[in-house]
């Protein structure tokens, strides 16, 4: 299995910030949706977005807000990435994608592949977003769409490597199993969910 995507979503902290992309996280998440205990303003995810390299995906998080106001905080945090946990159509993607945006659809619906509206990476999550209640990807109904696809919704260090087992997902996202408090992240579990993803055996650090 080659190493996956991961992304630790949820960062509010510089030092969350420096030790998830130290410890080789792909992607980090700043979460723009309202009434989330992990909800950043524009200026405090650009401070945050400025410490992470190039070579990782810098995501805002937003649900069912107008694209007018995933707009103005995606150019103002300077986010590269937009995921989005609405109902958007077509038009609401092909806006982001005018504006330069790379485009992550997130659902708990099925679907059969990733990219059906325009999106560059599936997000396949729970029905209550950064819940941390897993939802039966490992049941014998669950299809895993064509693509690439990340999985969410539940997962924790000791559970992720049997999930990307299970259903061959392209990549991980992660919020509150990477926490010792709703809202509070913790660096031992992000630096244990990435080394658990990767498929190597924790060390403390
Ligand atoms: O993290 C949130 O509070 C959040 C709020 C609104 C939409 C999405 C949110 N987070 C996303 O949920 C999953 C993580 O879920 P879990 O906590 O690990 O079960 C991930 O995709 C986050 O980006």
């Amino acid at each position: 299995m080659t190493e996956p995507f991961i992304k630790i979503c949820g960062l509010r902290t510089a030092h969350d910030v420096d030790v998830a992309v130290g410890a080789g996280a792909h992607a980090v998440g700043f979460v723009f949706a309202p009434g989330s205990p992990r909800t950043v303003d524009a200026a405090a995810a650009r401070e945050l977005a400025a410490r992470v390299p190039a070579g990782v995906l810098t995501v805002g998080v937003y649900r069912g807000q107008p694209v007018g106001e995933v707009r103005r905080l995606t150019e103002e945090s300077g986010v590269r990435a937009v995921q989005l946990h609405g109902d958007e159509g077509p038009e609401y993607y092909e806006e982001l994608r005018a504006a330069g945006r790379t485009l992550v659809r997130a659902t708990a619906a099925h679907v059969a592949r990733c990219g059906e509206l325009g999106e560059d990476l599936l997000l396949l999550d729970a029905p209550d977003p950064g819940s941390g209640k897993p939802w039966n990807w490992g049941s014998a109904e669950f299809t895993p769409p064509e693509g690439r696809w990340l999985l969410a919704g539940g997962l924790t260090p000791a559970n992720v490597r049997e999930a990307l087992e299970a259903t061959g997902a392209w990549g991980v996202d992660v919020s509150s199993g990477v926490e010792r408090e709703r809202g509070v992240k913790s660096p031992e579990l992000i630096r244990a969910f990435i080394d658990a993803a990767r498929g190597t055996p924790t060390t403390p650090r």
